[in-house]
């Protein structure tokens, strides 16, 4: 322990004056650069922790990821608390603003930040990034947020029907917290669950393509992943340092995503299995894997409409002999129809079921946005129907739960009349709960997976 030295005098009080700490600032930018400039807080953060790694050590580090990813998540329970508090309504306040009162009742009410370090340490950056009119603004409502108690206090002060509470004690807006309702279907009792596991962070999934995943294991330190007989879950450690991952040879996956290829790979088809279609591909990560479990002399076809996505693809599949990459839309092909025996659809969409990874979709997502989706994702599943042969197969995958956006695409798919619904269960025995009706739905809180949908159908003629 090193003690005062030097004639350094230690602190008369307890009560430490408040300093623009690196973390907070760090946990700031990264709220603003959401607000002002849409930034994606999983990409954003990660740079500037690089960028002041001289400055902040790892317990900082830690602490802006908890501010900046807790303070993201929760926006809209902060918001509500705050709203009442203060005279305007929030969106006329200066953006920067509001912000730091959103970090500040972050740490009010769900960290076990003292009060008054909470309250003085946001004063100051608001002093320093906004100016001192504002600090004093920023004093009063934080107090107030303060003497009104912890996230449980406020959220019984808020009131509001079952759904509101939900949706403020698990930072959801309220239209997904009906959403997962109505996906769960009679499961409706892990709704609490389902939302709580949103909050969690994600472990870090590998994929062993080219590599036996014993290797992985003992290269990562990491444990067989319990549904994916190619995934390894990492308990920590940087993913970027695992040889295999470094060569090429394993990537970064969830596991959910690799079900979602496996599914393409084992559906049952009779006839020709020689081309295999990925229509909507980019950056690459099930293309991957398909890749390496496809039998040999399949011919891989991977498309995206948007040329950067079909470079990422290129980059992630380097070398692979057989694969070819083009810039095509799904819902208008190119090539001519029934070229294919299996069609991988990994339709765009809301992104809601991956809400552990990325902290501020859940705010910036709004219901008008899935209508237009699911549009699209007909659209695809039409070109998809249209580009595989008759007696051939479709996935189609979303990385969402919401039912507008998967059973009931797929439900429209199946009224025509040479289309078939495969039930997908049965592909993963080794899968539990997994089955929603015919289709498959992970779940973070059941299977430590994003939220995919998994549907399978077979064109008949
Ligand atoms: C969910 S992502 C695919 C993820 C990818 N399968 C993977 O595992 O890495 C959806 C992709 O669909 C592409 N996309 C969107 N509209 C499309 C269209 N009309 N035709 C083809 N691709 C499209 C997007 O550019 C995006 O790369």
């Amino acid at each position: 322990m090193s003690g005062p030295r030097g004639g350094t005098r230690r602190p008369t009080s307890r009560r430490r004056r408040p300093a623009l700490d690196g973390a907070r600032l760090t946990a700031y930018d990264v709220l603003d650069g959401v607000t002002s400039r849409a930034a994606y807080a999983n990409l954003l953060l990660p740079q500037l922790l690089r960028e002041r790694a001289a400055d902040l050590n790892g317990r900082d580090a830690a602490f802006a990821t908890q501010l900046a990813y807790g303070a993201l998540r929760a926006t809209g329970t902060l918001d509500a608390v705050l709203a009442p508090l203060v005279s305007r309504p929030l969106a006329e306040l200066d953006p920067r603003v509001l912000d730091l009162l959103r970090l500040g009742a972050y740490q009010l009410l769900d960290l076990r930040v003292p009060a008054h370090a909470a309250v003085d340490t946001t004063v100051a950056l608001t002093r320093a990034i906004v100016g001192t009119g504002a600090s004093g603004l920023v004093n009063a409502v934080l107090r107030k947020v303060a003497a009104g108690g912890d996230r449980a206090a406020w959220v019984e002060q808020l009131g509001g029907d079952g759904d509101q509470r939900l949706a403020l004690a698990t930072d959801h807006p309220r239209w997904v917290v009906e959403a997962w309702r109505d996906a769960l279907g009679a499961d409706a009792g892990e709704l609490e669950a389902a939302l709580l596991a949103d909050g969690a962070a994600p472990e870090v999934h590998l994929v062993a393509r080219r590599v036996p995943r014993e290797q992985l294991v003992a290269e990562s330190g990491g444990e067989p992943g319990p549904w994916s007989p190619y995934a390894v879950r990492l308990g920590g450690g940087d993913p970027a340092r695992v040889p295999s991952v470094r060569a090429g040879r394993a990537a970064v996956q969830d596991e959910g995503s690799q079900l979602a290829a496996l599914l393409l790979a084992r559906a049952p088809l009779e006839g020709r299995d020689a081309a295999w279609l990925d229509v909507c591909a980019g950056p690459g990560g099930k293309a991957g894997l398909l890749a390496a479990v496809r039998p040999e002399g399949v011919r891989i076809t991977a498309a995206d409409r948007a040329p950067h996505r079909a470079e990422l693809v290129r980059q992630a599949l380097g070398e692979e002999a057989g694969v070819e990459v083009v810039v095509a839309d799904g819902r208008t092909p190119p090539w001519p129809s029934g070229s294919f025996d299996r069609v991988l659809l990994d339709a765009p969409c809301t992104g809601l079921g991956a809400l552990r990874r990325r902290p501020e979709v859940r705010w910036r997502r709004t219901a008008d946005d899935v209508a237009p989706l699911a549009e699209l994702q007909t659209a695809l599943l039409d070109g998809a129907l249209a580009s595989v042969r008759p007696g051939g197969v479709v996935a189609y995958v979303t990385c969402s739960p919401h039912t507008a956006e998967t059973v009931a695409v797929v439900d429209a798919a199946a009224g025509r009349d040479d289309v078939e619904v495969l039930p997908v269960a049965p592909l993963f025995p080794e899968v539990p709960g997994m089955a929603r009706g015919d289709h498959g739905q992970l779940w973070p809180h059941r299977h430590g997976t994003d939220a995919m949908f998994l549907a399978l159908l077979r064109r008949t003629r």
